[in-house]
């Protein structure tokens, strides 16, 4: 496991150190939902959280996001500790969260305006990224008119006209068909490459964390812990524009086969 304190490295971006937390449940009795889980994302990484279903992906997230509180352990950005909601971490929902009532441009505007950021500057940020996720043309529609793929790069450019520090993704396409879902994967990389994001994606899918992964951080369940961290070393520190080019590669079926292994064991063990 790769740890920032101890590369003897410049610390990481992103340091999650030795981070647990319990909910309290009915009858005052406590959940342990994460254990102890560490792991670093770097300057303009994108790095995945994957996992069975329950073991902690999301809480994870929240907790990077400032929307959970870790109950110990350490998370920080940039060396500042993470205390509470804060716009430099953008996230973006599996659910669409557009407000229905903005057209595109005012929904892209929007986290701006409420910022104060001038009007010249904030049409021509949100053009930007208007035009970063396809979306030149739309600017005037309102979401009830869009499919759900350009909802979710609505969603994506007002969360990176923010300037977000770290951009911050709960399953962001799986509300996606198959097709429209490859599409904007592929489109998650371009703009990864053309805005330097450092992204943290939470996903089941273990080609869309392997395809968009430059790290993997595979969780398992209960209590949700860090059972590995893989580089998808294949893919030797690239990134590709295309899904294709990327399953063509020899070494692509034997990670998909080994992560899938543990997907089974991991998420089976509820059933032994
Ligand atoms: N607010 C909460 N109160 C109580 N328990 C919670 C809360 N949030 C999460 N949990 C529990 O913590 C564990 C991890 O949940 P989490 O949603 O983070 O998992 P996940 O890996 O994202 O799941 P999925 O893949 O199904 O979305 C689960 O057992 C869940 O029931």
């Amino acid at each position: 496991m790769t740890d920032a304190t101890t590369t003897g490295a410049a610390p990481a971006k992103l340091v999650i150190e030795r981070v647990s937390k319990r909910f309290p449940m009915k009858g005052g009795r406590e959940i342990l939902a994460i254990e102890e889980a560490s792991f670093t994302v770097e300057e303009n990484e994108i790095c995945v959280i994957l996992g069975p279903s329950g073991c902690g992906k999301s809480t994870v997230l929240r907790m990077i996001a400032g929307l959970e509180t870790p109950t110990t352990g350490a998370l920080r950005l940039d060396g500042s500790a993470i205390a509470g909601p804060d716009r430099e971490r953008g996230m973006v929902f599996q659910a669409y969260t557009s407000f229905d009532w903005l057209s595109v441009r005012g929904n892209v505007e929007y986290g701006m305006r409420i910022n104060g950021v001038p009007k010249d500057e904030r049409r021509e940020r949100a053009q930007r990224y208007i035009d970063l996720v396809h979306l030149a043309g739309f600017e005037d529609a309102y979401p009830a008119q869009l499919s759900g793929g350009m909802k979710q790069r609505v969603a994506i450019a007002r969360t990176l006209a923010n300037d977000p520090a770290l951009l911050l993704m709960d399953e962001p396409f799986g509300a996606l068909d198959a097709e429209t879902r490859w599409h904007m994967q592929e489109l998650l990389v371009a703009i990864a490459e053309a805005a330097n994001t450092t992204t943290v994606m939470v996903t089941h899918d273990i080609e869309e964390a392997i395809f968009l992964g430059d790290r993997i951080v595979f969780m398992s369940a209960h209590p949700g812990r860090v059972h590995r961290i893989i580089t998808p070393e294949f893919k030797k520190g690239r990134r590709y524009a295309s899904k294709e080019a990327v399953l063509d590669l020899p070494g692509y079926s034997a990670l998909e086969k080994e992560i899938m292994g543990l997907m089974r064991e991991q998420g089976g063990k509820d059933q032994h």
